[in-house]
């Protein structure tokens, strides 16, 4: 007699309704629904959205498990109806763990995102917070601080990446902010097959349509301006893919989908994380006034008899990194990271899990988990003076995600908030319109895969000399 097969030990899910399974939980901000039931059920929770399983892991051992001891299984991605409907997947954030990813992956570091190509845009950034504080200056009154970061992080991309700023820059800024919004939101009929139709009475197909057409538009524009100028000034990220394309090597083909797949990948993982780490942190400091004292004073103290910090200065700011280290800890701006899906059946935490479901971990939640962080909801930065946690290895702290899938941009982003924050506290005090109290700042948070504020950072800057 063949025993019996032993049955798979799967993890904890909460109860499910016919059909929709656990889809009714999860709505808007669902880092925090799914926190809150991740309490009741464990740090491997496993739900379903429809016919579709879902493990959410939030706890550091889990996240541990997922991105290193089992990363190869985990590195792929979801599939996902509003990536496939821009440049089918073909860029990197949502193509398929595989060679063509692997390809698209190399490229981008080495010719955009390496530590050496980042120093290589200083003088870009230099350019970029000297014309931001100049804007500030000039401002007679209240200052959406939102925009100008959100403009900020969009002009550094844009130069870097197309060698220029394009006046109908803020056109596709608008696009990608719908990209964000309906990346974030939920097309039912992924999860639920015979619910596929709602996406085309809610408007969310002809939005995805519609943003789809217009990206193609502006980046087909910027392709072509690049094509019919070879040769000249210094070579931006556009001229490069181009020039790989002409010279392909080793059977990789980069078609002119691809490109523009890339293209569009910088702006849509770049831009808007960038400008929401900025928002939080500045929003923080109004906060918190004797961290904003002591940032002051360590900036000044760095700076001397200058009126500026400058990129050189930065290694020395240690107080600096520690504060939007902090913010990350607070408000990653992707709380969930980008989702997962498992290649094989594996072994989490002695749970069974199969091969083909969705995995999202709640980096959120693990920042703010009791059991690893002492006075977890509140701001102190100095937590990460004097300790080795940093953006790589540690699982507690995964802002950037880790893994061969984790961010490749960091260095980038952080090189833009490091410098445009310190010359921006060192420049300037702010109080908030009104007379309101900087302690009273609202920290509501928006919709959308990014979690930027709910409503714009304003405030009034004052000048310091
Ligand atoms: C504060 C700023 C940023 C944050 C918080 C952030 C965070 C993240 C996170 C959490 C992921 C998913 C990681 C995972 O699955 O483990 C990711 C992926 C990615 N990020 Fe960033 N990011 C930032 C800036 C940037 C910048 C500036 C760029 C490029 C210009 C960039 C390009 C990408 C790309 C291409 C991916 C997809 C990687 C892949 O799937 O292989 N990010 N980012």
């Amino acid at each position: 007699i063949t025993p019996p097969k032993p049955s798979k030990n799967l993890p904890p899910s909460p109860q499910k309704l016919p059909i929709i399974g656990n889809l009714h939980q999860i709505g808007p901000s669902p880092h925090r629904k799914i926190s809150y039931l991740a309490r009741k059920h464990g740090p491997l929770m496993l739900l379903h959205l429809g016919k579709v399983p879902l493990l959410v892991a939030s706890s550091a051992d889990a996240a541990r498990d997922i991105l290193k001891t089992h990363d190869q299984i985990f590195s792929n991605r979801p599939n996902s109806s509003v990536a496939n409907a821009i440049y089918d997947c073909k860029d990197i954030a949502f193509s398929a763990y595989g060679d063509y990813w692997r390809q698209m992956r190399s490229i981008c570091v080495n010719h955009l995102l390496s530590s050496k190509k980042v120093q290589s845009f200083r003088d870009v950034r230099e350019e970029e917070v000297f014309l931001m504080m100049e804007r500030i200056r000039e401002a007679k009154s209240v200052v959406n601080l939102s925009e100008l970061f959100a403009n900020f992080a969009n002009d550094v991309i844009c130069r870097v990446a197309l060698g220029r700023k394009y006046e109908d820059g803020g056109k596709f800024k608008k696009v990608l902010e719908e990209l964000g919004v309906l990346l974030g939101s939920f097309d039912v009929g992924e999860f639920v097959p015979w619910l596929y139709w709602i996406k085309f009475v809610n408007g969310m197909s002809g939005r995805v349509r519609g943003v789809a057409r217009n990206i193609d538009e502006f980046l087909e524009c910027v392709v072509r301006e690049h094509i019919g100028q070879k040769g000249e000034g210094e070579k931006d990220f556009v001229d490069v893919l181009l020039e790989l394309q002409r010279n392909e090597r080793g059977g990789f083909v980069l078609d002119d989908t691809s490109i523009k797949a890339l293209i569009l990948d910088m702006f849509a993982a770049g831009s808007d994380t960038t400008f929401t780490l900025m928002e939080w942190t500045l929003s923080e400091l109004i906060r918190h006034k004797k961290v904003m004292a002591k940032l002051k004073a360590e900036l000044k103290r760095i700076a001397g008899c200058n009126s500026t910090i400058a990129e050189a200065d930065l290694d020395k700011c240690q107080y600096l990194k520690a504060v939007i280290k902090e913010t990350l800890r607070l408000h990653p701006p992707l709380p969930l990271l980008v989702p997962r899906e498992s290649t094989h059946d594996a072994k989490l935490l002695g749970y069974d899990i199969a091969a083909r479901t969705r995995v999202v971990i709640n980096a959120w939640a693990i920042g703010r988990d009791p059991l690893l962080w002492e006075d977890a909801e509140e701001f102190i930065p100095e937590r990460f003076l004097n300790t080795c946690i940093d953006f790589k290895g540690q699982f507690q702290f995964l802002p950037f995600g880790a893994g061969r899938r984790g961010c490749p941009g960091a260095a980038f982003a952080l090189g833009a908030v490091e410098l445009l924050l310190s010359n921006l506290v060192l420049g300037f005090e702010f109080a908030l319109p009104g007379g309101e109290r900087g302690e009273d700042l609202d920290m509501v948070e928006g919709d959308g895969l990014t979690i930027h504020r709910k409503f714009p950072l304003c405030a009034v800057p004052i000048c310091e000399s």
